[in-house]
């Protein structure tokens, strides 16, 4: 079976619909306004709504206060959670009680110290995202990591492999790490924030999904 896909930070109908038709199993949305892929909660609700059951929707957000977190969570209803900043496995652990959604927390990965340190959110996070660590944004930075650092790690939460990838190194990235899924934002853009379909398709051939 090949590995789940996630396309992130999509942020128009045509472009969710055309993720589910080309085979995403993921789509994601990014509401932080620094990003170039930032939407709004009317904007998520509504691109959560057009994808209905056909695909899990994630919601990313960072670093965001207890307030906001609700309003998203409340507006949106995602599947999914993800988040980008330093959020704590008490604060991950307080979100899944209070929302039937999965929560993921994007970790990134510089060595094998982050390996150690991502232990502590067992139990809180349904799933732990590998991606390059922050630069200008916290993701979304189209930099990969060192992928042989994932080389015989025993995983002990559900993972998955972000940063840098791309259509023609997907195909690599899965064969050194094993990723049970993967996720791609810059690698399928014309431009920061627009999503070229052709390279959405190819990226999903890559994967083995279309
Ligand atoms: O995509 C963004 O702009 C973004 C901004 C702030 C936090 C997270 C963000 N994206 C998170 C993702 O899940 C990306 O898909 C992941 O970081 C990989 O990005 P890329 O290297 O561009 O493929």
């Amino acid at each position: 079976m090949p590995p789940l896909v996630k396309i992130c930070g999509l942020s128009t109908p045509e472009t969710v619909d055309a993720a589910i038709r080309l085979g995403a199993t993921h789509i994601g949305l990014v509401h932080y306004e620094p990003s170039p892929r930032h939407v709004d909660l009317k904007t998520a609700a509504a691109l959560r709504q057009r994808a209905g059951g056909r695909v899990k929707v994630a919601l990313l957000l960072v670093n965001a206060s207890q307030q906001v977190t609700g309003e998203a969570l409340s507006a949106v209803r995602p599947d999914i959670v993800q988040f980008h900043g330093n959020e704590t496995p008490q604060w991950l652990a307080a979100v899944k009680r209070l929302v039937p959604a999965e929560v993921w927390k994007a970790v990134g990965l510089k060595d094998a110290g982050t390996l150690e340190r991502i232990r502590q959110f067992e139990g809180a996070a349904d799933r732990i995202l590998f991606d390059a660590p922050a630069a200008a944004l916290p993701g979304g930075t189209g930099t990969r990591f060192d992928w042989s650092l994932l080389k015989g790690h025993r995983h002990t939460i559900d993972w998955g492999v972000a940063g840098g990838l791309t259509p023609a190194n997907v195909a690599q990235a899965i064969a050194e790490t094993g990723a049970p899924l993967v996720d791609v934002s810059s690698g399928v853009e014309s431009a920061p924030g627009v999503k070229d379909m052709d390279k959405v398709a190819a990226f999903l051939k890559a994967v083995g999904r279309c």
